[in-house]
């Protein structure tokens, strides 16, 4: 996998304070990464950095190999960012919109502008103006505009901030297509859980400035135990079972219906166990876990981290 950006050991100190405490992370070529954490966490500050709208204050961001220290031109003509809102005049056609700011820039031919609409699906609409489109349209315009130079790297800040849940899921499937189909690297970032869920491959959080896990999703939801539904004939056999497990093994019950915190290994045994005690089991379902819960088992209620 080809590295596209590379932050090390990065940190921003304001006014004698540190906001960012020494972030290190690569970002590779088709995947989406995504930023996690409370509100004040540092994501934002940790955008602008990147993009060079900030100073870095130690350490270093490497895009395509080029620092944004050392060699801000060459780093930056990869990046396509939106921080904060999309600038859009909505008295203008979507098409207007993109010409001017293609205008701004150097080489973007008519048929770039053609293709990158046709990736953000505004085909049918871009001439219509824009105070007529919807968020969702907008927010696909916006990314029209920050594809127009072919950036190898995406950042979106909060990109489904204010979409209703048909816009998100458009916003959505329109990330991975950039990433999976034309190869880009995206960092998005967000505080919900869910969404990063669903949008990303690896997840970054990040806690007061620190980054305190990084990891797949997959592997981040799956975590360590895992909520397994049991549909059975007799919830006291099963509680006997379960509490003759040395631990005994953390269930909750009503009715015939049983929720049981079990690890993959444990599933089996716990089977045969129910078997052999003459349980009739009629389904056993694991329950996916979200990245909620996983970031409430690693953090405690103040949001600190008790174990990574
Ligand atoms: N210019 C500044 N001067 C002083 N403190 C700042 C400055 N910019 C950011 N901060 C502080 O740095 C911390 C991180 O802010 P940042 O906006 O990066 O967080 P965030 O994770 O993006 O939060 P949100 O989800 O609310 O946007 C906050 O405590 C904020 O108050």
């Amino acid at each position: 996998m080809k590295t596209v950006v590379q932050l090390q050991s990065v940190s921003k100190v304001i006014k004698g304070k540190t906001i960012i405490d020494n972030l290190t992370f690569d970002v590779y070529e088709g995947e989406v990464f995504g930023f996690l954490g409370p509100n004040g966490a540092g994501k934002t500050t940790t955008i602008r950095m990147i993009v060079g709208l900030m100073n870095i204050s130690k350490g270093d961001v490497l895009i395509s190999g080029k620092s944004i220290k050392k060699d801000f031109e060459g780093a930056i003509k990869d990046v396509g960012a939106i921080v904060e809102n999309p600038e859009l005049y909505k008295f203008m056609s979507g098409y207007q919109n993109l010409k001017h700011f293609a205008r701004m820039q150097k080489g973007i031919t008519d048929d770039r502008m053609k293709e990158v609409i046709e990736l953000v699906g505004l085909t049918d609409r871009i001439h219509d103006k824009v105070k007529t489109y919807s968020l969702g349209m907008r927010q696909r315009l916006g990314l029209a505009q920050c594809l127009l130079h072919k950036p190898k790297l995406l950042i979106l800040d909060e990109p489904t901030n204010g979409l209703d849940p048909a816009g998100i899921r458009e916003i959505r499937a329109y990330i991975r297509k950039l990433a999976q189909e034309e190869g880009m690297a995206v960092i998005v970032s967000s505080h919900l859980l869910s969404e990063m869920e669903m949008m990303c491959d690896r997840i970054g959080i990040i806690q007061s400035g620190k980054l305190v896990d990084v990891q797949q999703v997959r592997d981040f939801v799956e975590g360590s135990e895992q909520v397994y539904h049991f549909e059975i004939n007799d919830v006291e056999k099963i509680k006997a079972v379960l509490n003759g497990f040395d631990p005994g093994i953390k269930f909750e019950s009503q009715g015939s219906q049983v929720q049981v915190a079990l690890t993959k290994e444990q599933v089996p045994d716990v089977i045969r166990a129910l078997v052999e005690s003459g349980v009739q089991i009629y389904s056993v379902m694991p329950v996916a876990k979200t990245l909620e819960d996983r970031f409430l088992e690693i953090t405690n209620d103040k949001g600190e981290v008790i174990h990574a």
